[in-house]
């Protein structure tokens, strides 16, 4: 028995024994875990720290490694809650540039998008360029249009043969000359582009940032090179190897074209506006053609007005005028139905709760001694460039001659687009190398304006999300940098039709950033909601000036408000 008791308390023992081991096992196992994992903390925070400092603490994600650069700049973009700050360090900085948002974060499309080209690829640069000294003149990199004795046949243009630019040749390779400060040129006088305009624009010591604006910038077109050129000057006011990456492009020998009248023009091209607003005002007059009119044709109306996206205030204030005609006068037929729209609908268009608009002049002709700079702004794929060449046509048509500026520095082909388009009317463009700052091309373009005594410049934009506060700024810089030798006289937004209502809260930034002048409406062959034409104006207060009505060269018309109107009402 005893015997037993001593073999249950050895296997007592035993457990007990093996137990503890085990449980000792089981405490180390875990500290040993524990302590594995420690360093590896201490080794991501140190990779995280070793990386280089991003400017203004922000952190781009690694496909897209080239946006949200700047950060400190003086036109450092305003603080967006959307911007990203986890991304890895190893991600290289973009150089700074006043445009931060140039490429996109969040998967939206963004400035000079383009659908066919990956939202993954990598994407060129803005950056910026010290500036040239100020004794050193630049040659803006400048396409010139085929002189025009050259061209086989003549355009229906009265502009004289004295304006006539000089080869291209001559303009971009100007001999040296000395800088000697000089009025600016009347027109005609034909001086070569690169010393002149040099002579005329302001001064700025050499490394002046563009974004600073301190009044006495320069800004030249960026370069992706060094600026200190290998051929520098040994006479300071040579204009000698420009700081610019731009290459000289030598202009295309084409044949000029035959440029529509521009007189009568909404007319001709009415049909395109009937064709899609017919719907409109063929529903509004069955209806206060119809007889008697009750509550519900009232609210048919209103609807109606609504359709055609004319905006819920135009659309009430519409329908009760129409319904005090029609208690005032009686509707008898549908003639006189017509008579009222019409009458009703012109006034719409024609004035704004703030008043009437009666300038729709476009400010395009020179004064002072300079040309007029007409800005041409909008979101992307409104229609900025083909505006602008269509806008130049038109000009040139009249007898006017002009430089047009390619602005949109960031999508390659929009510049090539625009040279097409002044090579065809036998207009001058200026532009810049891929990814320069739009600024310093906008400034070189109204820079050759005035040295070529030109009677406009036509500077075209990139697109750009107004939700875009960076590239918001940006556009404000290019105005602000022009108005350092010149008054812009004009700024046209661009606003896509089709887009609708969407288009009205655009408008309502691009006009906080830069004064809205004037409102061009394209694609207006393709809806049938004509009214935006009554939103738009009352959204701003700013008249409706051009609109497009196709992709032809001819197909922009001024904007006539009994003529617009017949067209909605049809005949
Ligand atoms: N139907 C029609 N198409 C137009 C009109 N105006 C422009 N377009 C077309 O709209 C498209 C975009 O035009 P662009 O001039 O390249 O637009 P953009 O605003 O310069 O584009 P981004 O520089 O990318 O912002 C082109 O296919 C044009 O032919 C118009 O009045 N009617």
């Amino acid at each position: 028995m005893q015997g037993v008791s001593a073999w249950v308390w050895i296997l007592i023992v035993v457990v007990v024994v093996v137990v503890a081991l085990l449980v000792i096992g089981a405490v180390l196992g875990r500290r040993r875990r524990i302590s594995l994992a420690r360093p590896a903390a201490p080794a991501q925070t140190t990779a995280a720290q070793d990386q280089p400092p991003v400017r203004g603490g922000y952190r781009s994600k690694g496909s897209i490694s080239f946006s949200q650069g700047s950060g400190g700049t003086a036109l450092a973009p305003r603080p967006r809650s959307d911007r990203p700050t986890d991304a890895p360090a190893s991600v290289p900085l973009a150089p700074a540039h006043p445009a931060g948002d140039r490429t996109e974060v969040d998967g939206q499309p963004g400035v000079g998008d383009d659908a066919a080209v990956p939202r993954d690829s990598v994407r060129p640069t803005v950056v910026e360029v010290p500036l040239p000294d100020a004794d050193v003149a630049t040659a803006p990199p400048v396409q010139r249009p085929p002189a025009r004795p050259a061209a086989p046949t003549q355009p229906p243009t009265t502009r004289p043969e004295g304006t006539a630019p000089a080869s291209p040749q001559d303009r971009v390779s100007a001999p040296p000359r000395p800088a000697t400060p000089t009025a600016p040129h009347a027109p005609g006088t034909g001086t070569a582009a690169g010393g002149t305009a040099a002579s005329t624009v302001p001064t700025v010591p050499s490394g002046t940032a563009l974004p600073d604006l301190d009044g006495t910038a320069a800004p030249v077109a960026p370069p992706d090179t060094a600026p200190a050129a290998p051929t520098a000057p040994a006479e300071p006011a040579a204009p000698a190897a420009p700081p610019v990456a731009a290459e000289r492009v030598e202009p295309e020998e084409v044949e000029l074209e035959e440029i529509d009248p521009t007189t009568g023009r909404l007319s001709r091209l009415r049909g395109r506006l009937s064709r899609s607003q017919n719907a409109f005002g063929r529903s509004l007059l069955g209806l206060l053609g119809a007889g008697t009119l009750d509550e519900d044709s009232w609210t048919e109306v209103e609807d109606t007005l609504l359709m055609a996206d004319l905006g819920a205030a135009a659309a009430v204030e519409i329908t009760e005028r129409l319904r005090q005609e029609v208690a005032a006068r009686g509707v008898v037929d549908a003639a006189g139905a017509r008579a009222m729209l019409r009458r009703v609908m012109i006034d719409a268009v024609e004035t704004t709760p703030a008043g009437p608009l009666e300038d729709r002049s476009v400010r395009a002709l020179a004064h002072d001694g300079r040309p007029a700079v007409l800005l041409v702004v909008g979101v992307n794929g409104t229609g900025k460039t083909t505006t602008t060449g269509k806008l130049a046509r038109v000009l040139v048509a009249d007898g006017h001659t002009v430089v047009l500026g390619a602005a949109d520095t960031f999508r390659a082909a929009a510049a090539d687009q625009l040279a097409t388009w002044a090579s065809r009317v036998g207009a001058t463009v200026v532009r810049g190398a891929a990814g320069a700052d739009p600024a310093a091309v906008a400034f070189d373009a109204v820079k050759q304006g005035i040295a070529e005594g030109a009677d406009a410049v036509v500077v075209d934009t990139a697109g750009r999300l107004h939700t875009k506060t960076g590239l918001m700024d940006e556009l404000g810089k290019v105005k602000r940098v022009i108005e350092k030798q010149a008054e812009v006289d004009e700024v046209l937004l661009v606003l896509d039709a089709t887009t609708g209502q969407n288009g009205l809260v655009q408008a309502k930034v691009f006009a906080e950033v830069v004064d809205i002048t004037g409102i061009v409406l394209t694609k207006l062959d393709g809806t049938a909601k004509g009214g935006i034409v009554v939103a738009v104006q009352r959204a701003l207060g700013v008249p409706v000036k051009l609109v497009g009505l196709g992709e032809g060269p001819d197909d922009l018309a001024p904007f006539e408000a009994d003529a617009f109107v017949d067209a909605l009402l049809g005949d």
